[in-house]
């Protein structure tokens, strides 16, 4: 492909992830693989250029853009070596009318970049979430050890401050090492594995993974507790839970039961569980703001209105969490979320109304103290950003 036919190439993607955007549809990634998948014509260079024109456009510009050309045509701007693409010929973008629509740089959307600022993160934290993210894996310890993986693998190195973590050269093709046939690895930012053990789960205690969605963290919280108690992982995403078994089963775990759920009547479907959980995990659904680095176009997904509806279902989901924990059981709240109306001021509100809880330290060794909480950022912590709670139900 030509470069201009490349550059038209970004222009149809970008124009379909902002209209998913738009319309809550489907990844930038989803969507630029099945893209690439009826077009066989592009070989592997033209699928990697076009991809990282797409990507680049996407960390460029922070409002929604009018159109993908408008994107690409920032892009443009800041990397001129790219407006001769704009020639016209047969298969490439029309040449460049000075008049037209060029999308603005941002970091994200203006009310966003001010929801940002009041949860106290700076310029510098703020363009680090756009930054490009390490490739980090957990170690299973159930079947293997961090050092002995970690001299199997070209290019890995321990991350000090999680201990079963490896970060790998990004190229990595995870799937196609024998450590991850043998369920000894699991992609999973270091940050990740952190949140998810923030109570210490220990041997033999029963624990509800409330919203485990595919079981990253469950598959962490089985490896901490050496493979020893119960696990039950429950979620309204029938396609997300079922991916969870069979992870399992490479992992070598046997003490996790699944457990879907019907929105609304979750608390009825876990009566049986009233108070008995040593610790009750809720990953919330939320907003994504900590793991742009991943998914940087999720911030043309988000509205204020959007945003209030994930802080409307994480006080539902904290309120049945809730019950499910013994007295003295702690509950660990987590969101992959930097923003204090879904960190902070959820925790806050949740202590405000439930008197017999009380706010703990996590335990790990990382992060910074926000509200009751901590929260891991990609600037200072070198991990997705992460708000979490561990919170102890006192009677
Ligand atoms: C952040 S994701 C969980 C990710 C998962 N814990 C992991 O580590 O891979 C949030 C999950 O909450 C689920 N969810 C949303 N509303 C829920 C509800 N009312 N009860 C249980 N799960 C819910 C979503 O389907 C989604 O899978």
């Amino acid at each position: 492909m030509t470069p201009s036919a490349r550059a038209q190439a970004a222009i149809d993607l970008l124009d379909l992830i902002a209209a998913a955007a738009r319309g809550q549809g489907a990844a930038a990634d989803t969507i630029i693989a099945r893209w690439f998948a009826t077009r066989r014509y592009a070989g592997s260079k033209d699928r990697r250029a076009i991809r990282e024109l797409v990507y680049e456009a996407i960390r460029l510009v922070g409002e929604p853009p009018v159109s993908g050309r408008a994107a690409l045509l920032a892009l443009a701007e800041s990397s001129p070596e790219l407006k001769p693409a704009f020639d016209g010929s047969p298969y490439g973008p029309a040449t460049i009318d000075p008049a037209e629509p060029v999308a603005e740089p941002g970091v994200a959307p203006r009310w966003l970049i001010a929801a940002l600022e009041t949860s106290g993160l700076d310029d510098g934290e703020q363009a680090a979430l756009l930054t490009r993210a390490p490739l980090d894996i957990r170690v299973n310890r159930l079947k293997a050890d961090p050092a002995a993986v970690a001299a199997q693998i070209p290019g890995a190195e321990p991350v000090g401050f999680a201990p079963d973590a490896l970060r790998l050269p990004s190229d990595t093709r995870v799937e196609n090492l024998p450590a991850f046939n043998r369920g000894e690895i699991e992609v999973q930012d270091a940050g990740s594995q952190l949140v998810a053990i923030a109570a210490r789960p220990e041997r033999g205690q029963h624990v509800i993974d409330l919203c485990a969605g595919g079981g990253g963290k469950t598959l962490a919280l089985a490896a901490a507790m050496a493979g020893h108690g119960s696990i039950l992982a429950c979620d309204i995403d029938r396609a997300r839970l079922q991916r969870l078994p069979p992870r399992a089963e490479r992992a070598g775990v046997s003490i996790i039961e699944t457990r879907l759920l019907d929105p609304g009547k979750e608390a009825q479907q876990l009566v049986d569980q009233t108070g008995r959980a040593d610790i009750v995990l809720v990953d919330a659904p939320c907003s994504g703001t900590g793991t742009w680095r991943r998914n940087p176009e999720a911030r043309w997904r988000l509205t204020p209105d959007r945003l209030d509806r994930y802080v409307a279902t994480q006080r539902h989901v904290l309120g049945i969490a809730a019950d499910l924990v013994r007295p003295g059981g702690a509950l660990v709240y987590i969101v992959c979320s930097l923003l204090d109306a879904e960190g902070a001021g959820q925790v806050d509100a949740f202590l405000a109304s439930h008197p017999d809880w009380q706010a703990a330290a996590p335990e790990f060794d990382r992060g910074a103290a926000r509200g009751a909480g901590v929260r891991l950022t990609p600037l200072s912590h070198s991990t997705d950003g992460f708000f979490v709670a561990k919170l102890v139900r006192q009677w």
